[in-house]
Parts: C-alpha cells; sequence; structure tokens
C-alpha cells in the first residue's frame, strides 16, 4: 500500500523556493530552491554548517523563515492537520525526553495521532528494537538504538513524506544497509525522501536526485546519474593492458592524452574510445573502468570555494 495512502489527503512532494534564512547579520540560508518528488528519495548534501539543518527545521516549522517559501503538499507545514500522519521527521535523534522508554515515547505519539496501540509494536518490529530494548529508557540507548527510534518515530503515523536529518548516524554498516532497503522500499511504494547526510558514498547508493549545499547556497543539484556523468573526470579511463608501452603509443597518435596511473594508464576519453583504439591496435587489455568522479569527488569538486570561504572566516576571526 503508498506511504500515506490511509489518509490520501496530502499530495507528497516538498517544494521550497527561493528560501533565505538570517540570523542576525548572518546569512545561513541564500535563496535556497529544490523540490522533491513522490518516489524518489532526494539527498541533500553539504558540508558541516552548510545550511541542512536549518532549512529542515524550517521545512517542519521549528524554525521561521527570513523569506521564500517551503511548504509541503502545497501546505505550510502548520497548515497539515495531524501533521504525523502526513510527515515523518527526524531530526535529533536524541531530542525525545531521556527517562522515558522507547516504547513509551511511540506509545504517546501513537496516542496524539490517533492510532492504535498496536502499530507501536509494529514499528518496534520494523525497526528490530526487541523487546528488552524497547523497555529501557532512552538514556541507556546506544546513538544507533536512537536512530532506529527515531526512524520509528518518522514511519509511525504511515505519512507519505519523510524528513530525516543525518538518519544514518550512529548506525553500524549492517544498520545502513538496513535503513538503505527501508527507505529505497518506502520510495518505490511512492514515498517521498528527504535526507541529509555526510556519508557521501551512502547517499551515492541510495539518492536518486540530489541537492548539494554549501555555504546556504545551492551548488549543483537534479538527478544523481546525470550529475555524476557531468562531473569532472567523467570522460576519463583506466586501463591496464599487457603491452602499456605500446597502448601509450596507439592512443598518443590518436591524439589522446596518456599518464601513468599505478599499474596502468589514465586516458582522457571514454573505456569505449580507449577499447577501441587498443583493437584497431590488437592490444590486449587486462583493466578497463571509468575514471569518472564518484560523488565524492563532485561533492569535494562543487563546494571547495564554500568551503573555503568557511575556512578563510575562521583564520580571519
Ligand atoms: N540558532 C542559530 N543562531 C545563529 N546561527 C545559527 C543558528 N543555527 C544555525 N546557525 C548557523 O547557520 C549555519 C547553518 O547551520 P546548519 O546547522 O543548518 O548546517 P548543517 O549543514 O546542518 O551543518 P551540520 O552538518 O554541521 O549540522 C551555520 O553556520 C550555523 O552556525
Amino acid at each position: 500500500m503508498l506511504p500515506g495512502a490511509r489518509m490520501g489527503r496530502l499530495f507528497p512532494m516538498i517544494t521550497i523556493d527561493r528560501l533565505t534564512k538570517d540570523y542576525g547579520s548572518f546569512r545561513a540560508l541564500d535563496e535556497v530552491s529544490f523540490v522533491c518528488q513522490p518516489g524518489r528519495v532526494t539527498g541533500f548534501l553539504g558540508p558541516n554548517g552548510a545550511g541542512k539543518t536549518t532549512t529542515m527545521r524550517v521545512l517542519v516549522g521549528l524554525t521561521p523563515a527570513t523569506s521564500g517559501s517551503v511548504t509541503i503538499g502545497g501546505l505550510d507545514y502548520h497548515q497539515i492537520p495531524n501533521p504525523g500522519r502526513h510527515v515523518g521527521v527526524l531530526l535529533d535523534a536524541s531530542a525525545q525526553h531521556a527517562g522515558r522508554t522507547g516504547r513509551e515515547i511511540l506509545g504517546i505519539a501513537a496516542q496524539t495521532m490517533g492510532l492504535p496501540a498496536a502499530r507501536v509494536d509494529q514499528m518496534l518490529e520494523m525497526v528490530s528494537l526487541e523487546r528488552s530494548e524497547a523497555n529501557r529508557r532512552l538514556r541507556n540507548y546506544s546513538l544507533g538504538m536512537k536512530q532506529r527510534l527515531g526512524i520509528a518515530h518518522a514511519l509511525l503515523g504511515d505519512p507519505s513524506v519523510l524528513i530525516l536529518d543525518e538518519p544514518a548516524n550512529g548506525l553500524d554498516p549492517a544498520g545502513i544497509r538496513w535503513m538503505r532497503d527501508l527507505l529505497k522500499g518506502y520510495a518505490d511504494r511512492g514515498g517521498t525522501v528527504l535526507l541529509s547526510s555526510h556519508l557521501l558514498n551512502e547517499v551515492e547508493l541510495i539518492a536518486d536526485e540530489l541537492v548539494l549545499i554549501g555555504h546556504g547556497r545551492i551548488v549543483a543539484q537534479g538527478d544523481k546519474q546525470t550529475l555524476l556523468a557531468s562531473s569532472k573526470g567523467a570522460a576519463t579511463t583506466l586501463v591496464t593492458a599487457l603491452d602499456n608501452d605500446a597502448l601509450k603509443g596507439a592512443l598518443t597518435a590518436a591524439g589522446i592524452s596518456v599518464t601513468a596511473a599505478g599499474a596502468g594508464l589514465r586516458v582522457e576519453a571514454t573505456p569505449e574510445q580507449t577499447s577501441r583504439v587498443a583493437l584497431d591496435a590488437r592490444l590486449v587489455l587486462t583493466d578497463l573502468r571509468s575514471g569518472a568522479a564518484g560523488l565524492e569527488d563532485l561533492f569535494l569538486d562543487l563546494t571547495s570555494d564554500s568551503q573555503r570561504d568557511v575556512l578563510d572566516q575562521g583564520a580571519s576571526a
């Protein structure tokens, strides 16, 4: 069943339009615009202090915007009736009452949302919190357990939109894989997911869409495949041949730049172009792969100016 289908009212789309947030004279967000579509996981990436949490806090009405608009299904968060039934939020997994047990925290939320108590057990099972763990007080939870509880809390009301700030934080590798499968399944059923993370490789695996923010400004956004394909290094190839010198000669003769790289060569051409030159020269390749920059390179590339700004500010402070 579609996430949120029982409520069936809110169209699960997040729209952020020229969002600006000033803290005094400091501009934390500068005309930030992007949308999150149903059926897609949107990864929100940026270095520390870039503005991810601030954007999410404005989105769920915890921080007022200075200007611009932020809507979910065309509504301000505060206009959404019984919002937990439409929008699942995990901003700070430690923000719950430390003296309550996990089960109590979910139980109170279920009551507030008008949900049957059985939903609590369902959610605890879904996030693999065992009975003894659910009956422990939050102050005795590990960070990973808090994140699992936070995800259970976000999903409790069967919402059609999920807004998660660093949900993988504190999860072990198995936990990260579990979360990835969970969110992918949720989006595949038509849900909308906005998640922020510093774990670039994780986001590369899970997200369909990417929004990169640096120093309060969006520096790139779009479909993950398109962004990666257009990133620096997309048309380079790492290749190794039985006879690297001969391959280097053939590539150079074809007007393609080549440099030594490890046991092989880095070639300024696509893998297809490279292998065609090798084929024409009747050379045997032992390794051929795209030298396309991963998301990490793209991220560092796109945010280097904003990171330098931050460092410069720190140095002159
Ligand atoms: N209440 C506040 N008062 C003043 N400045 C703030 C406040 N909240 C956030 N900021 C500043 O706004 C900027 C954006 O912070 P934000 O927490 O949104 O970044 P972030 O991308 O979530 O970073 P991180 O990944 O480190 O949490 C930072 O420079 C931060 O210091």
